[in-house]
């Protein structure tokens, strides 16, 4: 088994005249995390954008455990085993935490039509066994007190905990985090680099992550693609990454 979950090669996506993403190539090994970081209008969000699923690329091809996923639907994707949080939190606002964790089992569970209609032994088994599922990730992230709350009700870091969660529970290979950082605070920003170094470490999860706060790209990352007007211009270790001249450039432009 190759080490490599996903593989991007020569990754280009046209709006229009512009070219927001040009050849862009890297890999993410199996248990990585890797950050794509960059200035503003770099290009991160797009890359991620195609990998996902939400854009159909220019060209290029993107891999996933060595099968060809370029060009298709977000939800294929996620059967691929690659599912993303977004940069704005996105929940069913209106549904409960703990429904809102059900809801994302619903494509794993496959008991078909009849046997939920007529509650059948094997289809209240499946509801009992994503309830279980759910009220492990809501003790996972320590939010089993909001259980019944509505999810847009939350504190904004536990949203952004429940949002991982409803991904974790898909038992996804490659976590895809957009920005996990953002409108935290320092506090919470610690626990967000401890529960990735944990989803990692405990089940055997990829991370691709973009993210602005440095902190927590340069404590979590394994390796880390720095991106410029579309392109890569480094990958390399954090340490590497943190004193590459043209890293620096790009983020602080010419004197
Ligand atoms: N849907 C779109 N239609 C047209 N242009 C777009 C679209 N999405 C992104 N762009 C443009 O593509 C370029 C790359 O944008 P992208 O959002 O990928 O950058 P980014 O590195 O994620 O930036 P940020 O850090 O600000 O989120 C920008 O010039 C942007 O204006």
């Amino acid at each position: 088994m190759s080490d490599v979950l996903l593989e991007v090669s020569e990754l280009t996506m046209r709006f229009g005249g512009l070219l927001a993403v040009d050849q862009v190539a890297f890999q993410v090994k199996r248990d990585e995390v890797f950050a794509i970081i960059g200035p503003n209008g770099a290009g991160k969000t797009t890359v991620f954008n195609c990998v996902g699923g939400f854009y159909k690329p220019s060209s290029g091809n993107i891999m996933m455990d060595g099968r060809p996923i370029s060009g298709l639907p977000s939800h294929k994707v996620a059967q691929q085993g690659l599912v993303r949080t977004f940069q704005n939190v996105r929940l069913f606002k209106n549904l409960t935490v703990l429904e809102n964790l059900l809801v994302a089992q619903h494509t794993r569970i496959q008991t078909g039509l009849l046997p939920g209609l007529l509650k059948l032994p094997s289809y209240r088994k499946s509801e009992d066994d994503a309830l279980q599922r759910a009220g492990e990730w809501l003790d996972f992230m320590g939010i089993r007190e909001y259980a019944n709350r509505e999810a847009g009700n939350l504190a904004y870091g536990h949203q952004r905990r429940l949002e991982i969660a409803r991904c974790m529970i898909t038992k996804p290979r490659l976590l895809m985090l957009d920005e996990p950082a953002a409108g935290l605070n320092p506090q919470e920003k610690r626990e967000l680099q401890q529960l990735i170094d944990q989803l990692r470490r405990e089940f055997d999860v990829a991370v691709l992550l973009i993210e602005h706060d440095m902190s927590l790209v340069m404590g979590v990352s394994d390796r880390i693609m720095v991106m410029e007007n579309g392109r890569p211009i480094t990958t390399g270790l954090p340490a590497e990454v943190r004193v590459d001249p043209r890293v620096i450039k790009a983020y602080l432009g010419e004197e």
